[in-house]
Formats: C-alpha cells, structure tokens, sequence
C-alpha cells in the first residue's frame, strides 16, 4: 500500500513547539504544574513531542481507550485503562492525536470532570473539520478534510503509527 503525504514531519514539528509554547503561556499565570493525560495509543507521538516543548512541571498520566475497527466508529468507547492518580484541583490538558466525530473526548472529559479537576483543556494534532462536535479544543493542530488519515500515532488496523508524517492511504 502506498501512502500520500498530507502533513510533513517538519511542518508537524513546527506546529508542535508553537503549540507548546501556546501551552505555557496559557497556564503560566494559572499554575507551574499540569496534569498532561495522553489518550493511548494514537496520541502516544504528540504526547512525547509535546511535553519537551511545554515550559511547565508536567506530570504524565495515560489512560487507553478505543472505539474504532478499521477505518469505521464502533460508536461504542472501550476503556483499556483509566488514570492512576486523583485529579482534583489539578489543571488537567487531554492530549489527542485526532477529534474525528467527538465521541471518544466527550466521553473522556464526561469522567473526568467527575473528579473535580480546577480545569480540563484539550489539545489534538489533528481536528477533522466534518464534524460539529462542540467541543471546544483549545490548542488544535491541524485541520484537515474528512478522510481517513495514518501515521504520527495514528493507525489502519494497528499500522503506520510509527510513520513521522501524516498522510492518507493511497
Ligand atoms: O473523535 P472520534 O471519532 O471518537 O475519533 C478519535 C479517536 O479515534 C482514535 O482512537 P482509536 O479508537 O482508533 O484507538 P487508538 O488510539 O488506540 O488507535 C483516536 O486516537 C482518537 O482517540
Ligand atoms: N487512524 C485514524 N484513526 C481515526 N480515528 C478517528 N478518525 C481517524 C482517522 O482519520 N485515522
């Protein structure tokens, strides 16, 4: 299978420091230390570029949850794993590799704000523009047409996640 690169790994690296850098202004008023949950697998590439470029204490937290089968929504969201620490009064960044229809992070941010965090934010390398989601992504990355992407963390059928652009299967 051939891939057709959409967004080269230096255009996605410059992204990630600006993003990074509007990370730490964001906060740097609010707080010198943030709870940083990577949503595995997919945000596993963003997760681990991200936090070198973010000026804060940042403590990692992972939990892994999964809805899609090939390139389709089960619409159902399977959790793998869930946090390993208490959230309350923490400023807490959900750090997504894609928002595709929405339904993994309200479903996310729906249990995580059981916990009484000060804050939930959202950052996502890649946000599809198909979809009214409402969810309000403070730190997006790109935003791309509705077609299925692989690589940078994302995959088809658990490949192409270990590709450092992101691109379409051709
Ligand atoms: O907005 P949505 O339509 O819910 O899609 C977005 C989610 O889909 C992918 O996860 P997936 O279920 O493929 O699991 P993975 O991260 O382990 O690949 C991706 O990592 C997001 O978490
Ligand atoms: N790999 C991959 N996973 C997704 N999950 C939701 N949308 C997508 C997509 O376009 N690609």
């Amino acid at each position: 299978m051939a891939i057709h690169v959409l967004i080269e790994e230096d255009k996605i690296q410059k992204k990630v420091r600006e993003i990074g850098k509007n990370i730490t202004d964001y906060y740097k008023d609010k707080t010198d230390e943030i709870i940083a949950v990577c949503v595995l697998k997919g945000s596993v590439n963003y997760f681990s570029d991200l936090v070198k470029n973010i000026d804060l204490d940042v403590i990692y937290n992972f939990i892994q949850v999964s809805s899609y089968s090939g390139e389709i929504t089960t619409g159902v969201v399977k959790v793998k794993s869930w946090l390993d620490e208490p959230l309350e009064n923490k400023h807490v960044l959900i750090v997504e590799d894609i928002i595709d229809t929405g339904n993994t992070l309200k479903y996310i941010i729906k249990y995580l704000q059981r916990q009484n965090p000060l804050s939930i934010e959202v950052t996502s390398i890649v946000v599809k523009k198909a979809h009214e989601h409402g969810i309000d992504v403070k730190f997006p990355g790109f935003s791309i047409e509705d077609k299925f992407v692989v690589g940078y963390g994302l995959d088809y059928e658990e490949k192409y996640r270990n590709l450092p652009y992101i691109g379409y299967i051709i």
